[in-house]
């Protein structure tokens, strides 16, 4: 569910602040913590401007998980790479090296 609160910003009781934070968010535990009214809920409805295209594979609160999953993975990824292209490219051009020297004689 994805809500634009633009217009509403000024009339919310909660603040603007919240609503501000919460941009861009999965903001539903703020809001459920927040313990809204059903009028507020109600009201809520007017601000509905659509669902999020499951496809794009980007709900909010995987974003955060994926982005921390894959921000570990990744790191983990870039070091493992580190970690084994210095010694594979000294293996390599040990065995470009030999195999010149050995074309030589
Ligand atoms: C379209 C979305 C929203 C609507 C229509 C809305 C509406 C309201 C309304 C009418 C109240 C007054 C109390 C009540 O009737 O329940 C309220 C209070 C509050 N709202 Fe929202 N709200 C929205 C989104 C949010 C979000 C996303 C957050 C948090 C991130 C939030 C945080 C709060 C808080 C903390 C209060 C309590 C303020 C207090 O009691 O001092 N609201 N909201």
């Amino acid at each position: 569910m994805i809500y634009d609160v633009t217009k509403y910003l000024e009339d919310h009781p909660g603040g603007a602040d919240v609503l501000l934070e919460a941009t861009g968010k999965d903001a539903k535990e703020e809001f459920d913590d927040a313990g809204h009214s059903k009028s507020a809920i109600e009201l809520m409805q007017d601000y509905f401007i659509g669902e999020l295209d499951p496809t794009t594979e980007i709900p909010e609160m995987d974003v955060f998980r994926k982005e921390r999953d894959t921000g570990f993975a990744s790191k983990l990824m870039e070091s493992a790479v580190q970690y084994w292209a210095i010694p594979a490219a000294a293996v390599g051009i040990s065995v470009v090296v030999a195999i010149l020297y050995a074309r030589r004689k």
